[in-house]
């Protein structure tokens, strides 16, 4: 018999709902390893890092953190930000710490619309939807670039900067990545994303490097769209859309709104991949904690569930990836729905609905 092979998984659920969401992961994780007739397993060492871990130590992440997670094949972490710090502290302590210094450039997030859940848009009554949003995760408007004039002013003339970086290889990366992508999906286009009528320099880059990459990827469509016609375009034209490329903030805003037009925030998956894979890739729910709704066992946990499949892809594991993507269908149309998409299962209920559905598949074998 070949020897097992085993995923060192390092897992930081964090803050609010997040811890709730990747215990459920985790679950579906060891239950696909079980399945797997000893081809795989996972080695999981959580991290207490978030929030609660800024209380006791002044600090988001344990300062040898990073050199710690250097050892793991991925991250599985959930979301970060609670009332007791303030959320740019929290994020740039903790997910961006890693996303930025393990340069996971590429974050995909796919709008995926299931059986069983209602979508705002009528037209997905009747349309076949499915478009993958492509952000680039490393510069843009998340560079952390500027700062604050705080006294030299006198008071009411307080000055702020916030730059926005663009370099022309972070473009070139980014969009060769999601022409790449494109040539995979059935529908072979790539929609560019920008706002270059108004910012002048950073998008007007973009676009050159966009327009230069086409030409390499003859076989995939393109399209130029400025991010407020897209923001309509998701709404009323998304059948015309495959992969959505766009820089960090645009990107980070048309997904919250791809996953509300698949039903809900709860529902939406994402890799932040290190393509290079110098470091380990990192895999979470697009959205925040909901502390709206968080510590009652009542979240959506299949936007962390789908990141557990794109983690698994990224393992070389799709037929295992899709078993989960089959399992989360099976529920969702089999009536199985947390309350933000209309049901009154709990998160327990549903994990407990994909990990049943999953012996059932292994079952029909
Ligand atoms: N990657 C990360 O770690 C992120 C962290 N955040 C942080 O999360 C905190 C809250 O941010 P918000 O802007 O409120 O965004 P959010 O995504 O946490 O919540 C927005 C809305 O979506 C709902 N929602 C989110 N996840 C859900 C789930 N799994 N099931 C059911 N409903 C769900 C919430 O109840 C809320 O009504 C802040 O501290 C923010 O900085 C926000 C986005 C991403
Ligand atoms: C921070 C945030 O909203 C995101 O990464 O999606
Ligand atoms: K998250
Ligand atoms: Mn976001």
């Amino acid at each position: 018999m070949s020897q097992t092979q085993i995923f060192k998984i390092a897992s930081i659920p964090a803050d609010g709902v997040g811890k709730e969401v990747v215990a459920a992961g985790r679950r579906v994780l060891d239950t696909v390893a079980e399945q797997s007739g000893g081809k795989f397993s996972f080695d999981w060492t959580e991290f207490p890092w978030g929030c609660e871990y800024y209380a006791e130590h002044g600090v988001m992440m344990d300062p040898n953190g990073l050199e710690t997670l250097k050892g793991f094949d991925s991250i599985y972490f959930g979301a970060v930000g609670w009332e007791n710090v303030p959320d740019h502290i929290s994020l740039w302590g903790l997910r961006l710490n890693i996303t930025q210094n393990f340069d996971q450039w590429a974050n995909i997030r796919p709008v995926k619309f299931l059986p069983g859940v209602t979508s705002p848009l009528r037209k997905a009554d009747d349309t076949e939807l499915d478009w993958i949003v492509v952000r680039e995760n490393s510069e843009g408007e998340y560079a952390g670039l500027g700062g604050r004039n705080l006294s030299g002013r006198g008071p009411g003339n307080e000055v702020a900067l916030q730059t926005a970086l663009f370099t022309e290889k972070g473009c070139e990366r980014i969009i060769r990545f999601a022409f790449d992508l494109a040539r995979t999906r059935t529908v072979k286009k790539v929609s560019s994303v920008t706002k270059s009528n108004a910012q002048q320099y950073g998008m007007v880059l973009w676009d050159e490097v966009f327009n230069r990459v086409a030409l390499d990827y003859p076989d995939v469509r393109t399209e130029s769209v400025l991010v407020d016609a897209m923001s309509a375009k998701f709404i009323l034209n998304p059948e015309d859309l495959s992969v959505v490329v766009a820089s960090n903030l645009n990107a980070d805003i048309l997904s919250d709104l791809g996953s509300a037009l698949a039903g809900s925030l709860g529902l939406a998956a994402s890799a932040n991949l290190n393509p290079e894979r110098r470091f380990p890739s990192m895999f979470e729910p697009v959205h925040g904690t909901a502390p709206d709704i968080a510590d009652q066992g009542i979240c959506n946990p299949i936007g962390a569930i789908a990141s557990a499949a794109l983690m698994l892809d990224h393992f070389g594991l799709p037929e295992e990836a899709r078993r989960i993507e089959a399992a989360i269908e099976a529920a969702t149309g089999s009536g199985h729905l947390t309350r933000d998409i209309g049901g009154s299962s709990d998160t327990e209920a549903v994990t407990e609905a994909i990990v049943a559905a999953l012996s059932r598949n292994l079952a029909a074998v």
